[in-house]
């Protein structure tokens, strides 16, 4: 493959890593974040050696459109890309989004499988004008042009051959080819691209790219596949976020890539021991947590309980690891945090673990962190996380929780007593309900009344023993607006009213930022 005048980092032995946990990541439904939040994991992606960012969907929302327009400004050296659909609209406002980064890209697709074609109705010489109208016209604004035919793995060849050289005729840079669906398998995933490359004139001046979806639990196999077959950009979201099932994961091509060298011999640019820090920032922003058993950044990818493993563990840590847990970010060293440690102890272990503390936010967070060792008697990495987790959470928030006491016990109905901070004012409510969550939940209802549905309620415990703190989420839908919660505390009941608290907040601002009133209170039976 020859050198790609817009991606001169792109060679045939590096494969360039194109992030889009900001995008299709943020199309995972709940998954939705704030401006400040995608700015700071762009910051966290730019640093750890991500070459393009696809930042989001500029014609989506004005809310979109800002977050990338401010990526785009803060950039320092990924390439910044924004999402297109096939029109002079979609493609002008992404262009005014991602043209103040250094390097800009517009990312620009149309769905060309049959039963994509149908949708606008168009027969397929009517798609293959829009195809080289719409690439022509974002080459002329930008001179880093992505295109990709959406549902690709399931387009006729023939008609993919042809719409994928009028997109390079027309200007495209990179040609990506997404597995929309997640339909492919690893073979025909890299014999696509390799035939798309030997067949399709002008293929050896553009990159190919691979964007591969994990319906079938097959999305980083089909992404290595497919840089088997000549692809060099992987697109993948951190902690394999996206829509469905997810997208490939970033840390899992990055770390098989770096394993594997012997027989995948290409490089990436990704500080690898910066995944751990993002994995964990992406799983609270989002409010989706990272299954135990994940690749790489899950709870127990690193963990080993058995005696025959420890045995060998001990004796010779590369009898059960093929990674050094440092490479991905896991600390080395082991600090015992509890009751009787103090602020140096504290920033030196949030430093591990990814958290840079200004001396008064440490202040505030040592103040939590005591309570916490006076109710646990050993603070473990997770429950730090969990503490740094809640303080980020709370720090903006117009409801916050002041009070609560649960009365419950085998004769029901439980009791609960709240009182809530709306707006800096303090209001209380009494409630009863089928169990103390029931309880709880209700009064929280009697305070902030509101018509989004409970979706999701989940608890799980973060670290062993019966004083372990319980992670808890929360997903609600309102007016088709979805949105996430997430709180830890000892206390079951506690967490659970902090984590619908903090949901809550989560909707008020989609709420001011689609437009309505943020402040209305309704309620509805349907309530929860
Ligand atoms: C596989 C993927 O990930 S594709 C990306 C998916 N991501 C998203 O959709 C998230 C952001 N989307 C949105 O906010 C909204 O869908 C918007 C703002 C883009 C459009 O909203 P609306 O104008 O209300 O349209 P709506 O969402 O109902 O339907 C999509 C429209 O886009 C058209 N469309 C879809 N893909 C394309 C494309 N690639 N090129 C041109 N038009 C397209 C559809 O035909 C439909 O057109 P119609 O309204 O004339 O029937
Ligand atoms: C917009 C495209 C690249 C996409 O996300 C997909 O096809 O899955
Ligand atoms: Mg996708």
């Amino acid at each position: 493959m020859t050198q790609n005048r817009v991606s001169p980092e792109a060679n045939k032995d590096k494969v360039v890593i194109f992030d889009t946990t900001l995008r299709d990541g943020e199309q995972s439904p709940g998954a939705t974040m704030t401006h400040d939040e995608k700015v700071e994991i762009a910051e966290m992606l730019d640093e750890m050696g991500v070459d393009i960012i696809e930042a989001g969907f500029p014609i989506a929302s004005d809310g979109d459109f800002e977050a990338v327009s401010e990526i785009a400004r803060r950039s320092k050296n990924s390439v910044i890309c924004g999402l297109a659909r096939a029109n002079f609209k979609d493609i002008d406002r992404c262009f005014e989004a991602v043209k103040h980064a250094a390097k800009p890209r517009i990312h620009t697709f149309i769905g060309t499988s049959p039963l994509h074609r149908a949708i606008p109705n168009l027969t397929m010489d009517e798609m293959a004008d829009k195809i080289h109208e719409t690439v022509t016209h974002a080459r002329n604004l930008c001179d880093n042009v992505q295109w990709s035919p959406m549902d690709a793995t399931r387009t006729e060849w023939d008609y993919l051959a042809r719409v994928v050289e009028i997109a390079i005729k027309a200007g495209a840079t990179t040609i990506n080819i997404p597995d929309t669906v997640g339909y492919t398998a690893p073979r025909e995933s890299a014999d696509l691209i390799r035939r798309l490359i030997a067949e399709v004139p002008g293929a050896d001046a553009v990159i190919f790219a691979t964007h591969c979806h994990n319906d079938l639990g097959m999305a980083t196999a089909n992404a290595l596949a497919a840089v088997e077959g000549g692809a060099r950009q992987i697109e993948c979201t951190i902690n394999g976020l996206g829509e469905r099932a997810g997208n490939t994961a970033l840390e899992e091509v990055v770390m098989a890539l770096k394993v594997r060298g012997d027989i995948m011999p290409y490089t990436t640019g990704i500080e690898t021991t910066k995944l751990m820090a993002i994995s964990r920032r992406v799983a609270s922003v989002s409010g989706f947590p990272v299954q135990f058993n994940k690749a790489i950044v899950g709870k127990n990818a690193f963990a080993h309980e058995s005696g025959i493993h420890q045995d060998g563990m001990l004796k010779n840590a590369e009898t059960f690891e093929i990674m050094r847990p440092e490479d991905v970010g896991l600390s080395e060293t082991n600090l015992v945090m509890g009751k009787h440690s103090g602020r140096a102890a504290l920033r030196s272990k949030l430093g591990e673990l990814g958290y840079e503390l200004a001396d008064n936010q440490l202040a505030d967070v040592f103040v939590r962190f005591k309570a916490l060792a006076d109710r646990k008697k050993e603070i473990y990495d997770d429950d730090l996380i969990a503490l740094m987790q809640d303080e980020e959470r709370s720090g903006e928030d117009r409801i916050k929780v002041e009070y609560l006491r649960v009365v419950c016990g085998t004769e029901g109905p439980q009791e609960a007593t709240l009182r809530l901070a709306i707006d800096g004012e303090s209001v209380s409510a009494d409630a009863t309900g089928d169990g103390p969550v029931d309880a709880a939940f209700n009064a929280v209802k009697a305070l902030v009344a509101h018509s989004a549905r409970l979706q999701l309620y989940q608890v799980s415990a973060v670290t062993e023993g019966t004083d372990a703190q319980a992670t808890v989420t929360v997903r609600m839908e309102e007016d088709g607006r979805i949105v996430s919660g997430q709180s830890a505390d000892t206390d079951t009941v506690v967490a659970s009213v902090r984590a619908y608290v903090n949901a809550l907040n989560r909707l008020m601002v989609r709420r001011e930022k689609s437009g309505s009133d943020a402040r209305e209170i309704r309620y509805t039976d349907a309530a929860g």
